[in-house]
């Protein structure tokens, strides 16, 4: 069925096979995180509310102070698999610029669904609460910024609607890097990957980003924060589809946006990229957070 090869992403992949793909992302995601926490000094697990699930990492620059940018990640596997404990990319090249990084872990769909547990609705509510929680940790932040991979782009995306107030924060955002990401939920219902979502079509519509947006009548309340929407040369069209209508909707909102197509990657590499100082997508989200404060 095409949606299911479209939603599909180490079909995709031009370099290796789909198995040894998805093999090579747990290698490099694991390699990252042991060596940002033999290097870099730590808080891990930190509790950002009461539920088994809602843990968070945060990774320091050398230089400590309370008052650095942070930039929070947000893992992908389509919010049912992945982990924090193996998310750790960006943390070497980030710290060693000045920025602290927060990988967050999320409770992901289960294997045998249960109600309640492990729901869109939650994800998105889990993430809300990690985003206000840094900011009273840290309210001397130099900005926050969000960061999310594929599944963990939409959950970032998200943020561009929460309603913070009933908070009690208002967290300092300057701006989002979403990595080939998924916008509108609607075509993942008709895949197998919805059997542990359980995702109704009502529920696609509600949880996806795309079409609260359009839909908007609110402005970005800061005019200021910048929105980068990337997607791999080598994502499948209907990904490189998502990220351009996104990135569409986001400039007739109103929001400071900007599309780059990462040349020659895949949607794993992309991620890989941001292992690399010298990546061209780690050096843009440098370039945004550095100029900024
Ligand atoms: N089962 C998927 C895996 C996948 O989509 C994925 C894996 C790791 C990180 C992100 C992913 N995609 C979206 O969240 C595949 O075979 O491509």
């Amino acid at each position: 069925m095409e949606l299911e090869n479209q939603y599909s992403p180490s079909r995709w992949v031009i370099r290796r096979g789909a198995e040894e793909t998805l093999r090579t992302y747990s290698r490099i995601g694991e390699e990252a995180t042991k060596n940002a926490r033999a290097t870099r000094r730590s808080l891990l697990h930190v509790p950002y509310g009461d539920g088994e699930g809602e843990k968070l990492d945060i990774y320091f620059p050398e230089e400590v102070s309370e008052a650095s940018p942070f930039c929070l990640f947000f893992h992908g596997g389509y919010w049912q698999s992945g982990s924090k404990d193996t998310s750790a990319f960006m943390v070497n090249p980030l710290t060693t610029r000045g920025v602290a990084v927060v990988i967050v872990a999320y409770d992901l769909a289960p294997k045998a669904p249960a109600l309640r547990a492990g729901t869109l609705d939650q994800m998105v509510d889990q993430v809300t609460r990690s985003i206000a929680f840094v900011q009273k940790q840290y309210p001397c932040n130099e900005g926050i910024y969000l960061c999310g991979h594929s599944a963990g782009a939409h959950l970032a995306a998200m943020m561009l609607l929460a309603n913070w107030t009933t908070h009690g924060v208002t967290p300092n955002l300057k701006g989002f890097f979403l990595v080939s990401g998924i916008y509108d939920l609607e075509p993942i219902v008709y895949t197998t990957q919805n059997a542990p979502l359980l995702m109704t079509l009502e529920g696609a519509q509600q949880n996806s980003p795309q079409l609260l947006l359009e839909a908007a009548l609110t402005r970005p309340s800061d005019p200021a924060c910048h929105v980068l929407v990337t997607v791999g040369q080598h994502d499948s069209p209907e990904f490189q589809r998502q990220s351009r209508e996104f990135y569409q909707t986001l400039c007739r909102g109103g929001w400071n946006a900007s599309f780059e197509e990462i040349r020659d990657a895949d949607h794993f590499e992309i991620i890989w990229n941001l292992t690399q100082q010298d990546s061209v997508l780690t050096q843009m989200i440098l370039r945004t957070i550095l100029r900024e404060h």
